[in-house]
């Protein structure tokens, strides 16, 4: 059965500590600095206030975030001049968390007991300890999406997703990777009440151990204007939420990795730290050398069963996101068709008679004065066939229609989808979602239309290994995507061989029970039907066992 939290007990040198009680016996005796890092979206007034009441020696406290430069100083450090006219994005900021200062504070060290240095940024203030209180990231966009989040160096406005995605967490994320090798604490502060701690070094070793074997992250679901409701029904998410939409498999720069013994006494970790303290055993030396410490391809679902159609849009083209956008490659994508209706469609690429010309002045249309448009009029559809991948190219329009369940298989990159037409629907708030429309025109891939959408996009699989009851098949690779996405299909219990070949695999259970990861070094991993699962470079020789009456099919996405 699909499990919400898949958890992965600590190495066992590691010391996991839960509670405020236990985390504030911790503290050195002093005289000592403790500096607390870490996000803007930590609690850090229940951090200060609960750490300092617990604690059995003095503590006094700086909070850091009021000695930030002023908003106007930070607002121009981080942000280009020319793309403060752009409501939708800017370029990625590349600023060292020191430009949110002036001069960093330099307090007297205390005489007894700790001072405590805590907010976004306190690693720079000279310490003696430093721990690193973190929260998901999906805890910041919430909040900053609800009015009550800030950003980055501003804490005392309300907070924007612009500058959250593309400031705050490239910043914030170089800074927490930076300081990983040396953290002497990690606390996740998601339960403000009831906070966990992992010892600096047990943290490093679990790390270690888990960039070498299969692991998979926590799963969740946030909800759209178009979202549907299989994830609540079929694998168990929310049943209150508004409706299941993107689910998060495997986001890198978002998704978390449990450590723990259980609910009370786990500590959601960012995956994207295995990237950074062991980007040879998790992504390869070859995809490390292309990519860095950037893992870069991402699974997750898009759920519009019982929703409605996602918005026709494209995405940013290479050279556009490169310098436009300043990141390094682009959002090419993939969709695999998981779970779809007799007459439910896929929306790919343009017609061969599409006027592009009337395409723009119909998206103008609907987005200045609300006036309807037919997609089908430019764009192909294609029905939605289970087991169907579609490939879809940056610069390609797209959309899944409703009534599908859709395992996107695509390049890490996801902020940036550029929407043509949003069907004229509101947000939750009542509101219109954003139409960076003028971005989509820009990057609008007109070369290849009809036929050649059908040829290149919708391949026909082809078979590339084969064993008793299993084969191989590669569903779909394209010249300009640096990814392949393959499937395995196996008989009912049957076994296959595989090999990371020095690059990561990710796995999903695409149809079927489930099967077993056994890896050459003795690991064994459960992955049942829709879980994902992301097999570091570092496993090497793996089988794939087949587990239950039915065959199974296991997607399998790599870099080429
Ligand atoms: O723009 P909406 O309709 O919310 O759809 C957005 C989704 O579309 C998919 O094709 C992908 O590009 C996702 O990364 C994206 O989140």
């Amino acid at each position: 059965m699909y499990r919400l939290d898949p958890r992965y007990p600590p190495t066992p040198a590691t010391r996991l500590t839960a509670g405020w009680s236990a985390v504030a016996a911790l503290l050195p005796g002093g005289p000592a600095t403790l500096a607390v890092d870490g996000p803007p979206a930590t609690d850090w007034e229940a951090l200060a206030a609960r750490l300092a009441a617990a604690s059995p020696v003095p503590v006094r406290t700086l909070d850091l975030r009021a000695h930030y430069a002023p908003p106007e100083q930070v607002r121009r450090r981080t942000e280009r001049p020319e793309d403060t006219a752009d409501p939708y994005y800017c370029r990625l900021a590349d600023n060292p968390l020191d430009d949110l200062f002036d001069r960093v504070p330099a307090p007297q060290p205390p005489c007894e007991g700790v001072l405590l240095v805590y907010g976004p940024g306190a690693s720079l203030v000279r310490h003696d300890l430093l721990w690193y209180a973190d929260v998901p990231k999906r805890y910041a966009e919430s909040a900053v999406a609800a009015g009550h989040g800030t950003n980055l160096g501003l804490p005392g406005e309300p907070g924007t997703l612009r500058r959250l995605f593309y400031l705050d967490w490239p910043m914030l994320d170089r800074h927490r990777d930076a300081l990983a090798p040396r953290v002497d604490g990690w606390l996740d502060m998601q339960h403000p009440g009831h906070p966990v701690h992992l010892d600096g070094d047990g943290l490093r070793a679990t790390c270690a151990a888990l960039a070498r074997r299969p692991v998979r992250t926590r799963p969740y679901f946030n909800s759209t204007p178009w979202g549907g409701h299989w994830a609540q029904r079929e694998l168990g998410f929310d049943p209150t939420a508004r409706n299941t939409a993107l689910g998060y498999e495997l986001i890198a720069p978002e998704a978390g990795v449990l450590i723990g013994h259980g609910p009370a006494a786990q500590a959601e970790v960012p995956f994207q730290l295995l990237c950074a303290l062991h980007p040879e055993q998790l992504l390869g030396a070859a995809v490390h050398e292309r990519f860095g410490t950037s893992f870069p391809i991402r699974f997750d679902y898009l759920d519009t069963v019982d929703g409605g159609n996602l918005s026709v849009h494209c995405h940013p083209q290479e050279p556009y996101m490169k310098e436009r956008f300043g990141w390094s490659y682009t959002q090419h994508e993939t969709y695999y068709m998981t779970v779809a209706g007799p007459d439910t469609k896929v929306y790919l690429g343009l017609r061969e008679d599409a006027d592009v010309d009337l395409f723009r002045k119909e998206v103008e249309e609907a987005a200045t004065d609300g006036v309807p448009m037919d997609p089908e009029d430019h764009i192909l559809t294609f029905p939605a066939e289970p087991g169907r991948l579609f490939l879809i190219p940056a610069g390609t329009p797209h959309a899944s229609g409703a009534g599908n369940v859709v395992l996107e298989i695509s390049a890490t990159p996801y902020l940036y989808s550029l929407r043509f037409y949003d069907w004229l629907r509101p947000d939750s708030d009542g509101n219109p979602r954003a139409l960076p429309y003028e971005h989509g025109l820009a990057n609008l891939e007109t070369g290849r239309r009809g036929d050649a959408v059908a040829r290149d996009l919708v391949q026909e699989p082809r078979t590339l290994r084969s064993g008793e009851g299993w084969c191989e098949r590669l569903l779909g690779a394209l010249d300009e995507m640096f990814y392949e996405v393959r499937r395995t299909e196996l008989a009912a219990g049957a076994v296959a061989d595989d090999d990371t070949d020095e690059r990561f695999h990710v796995l999903n259970v695409a149809a079927g029970e489930g099967a077993v990861v056994e890896t050459a070094a003795g690991d064994l991993h459960d992955l049942a039907y829709a879980e994902t699962l992301t097999v570091p470079a570092a496993v090497g020789a793996y089988r794939l066992r087949a587990v239950g009456e039915r065959p199974v099919h296991v997607v399998k996405a790599l870099v080429r």
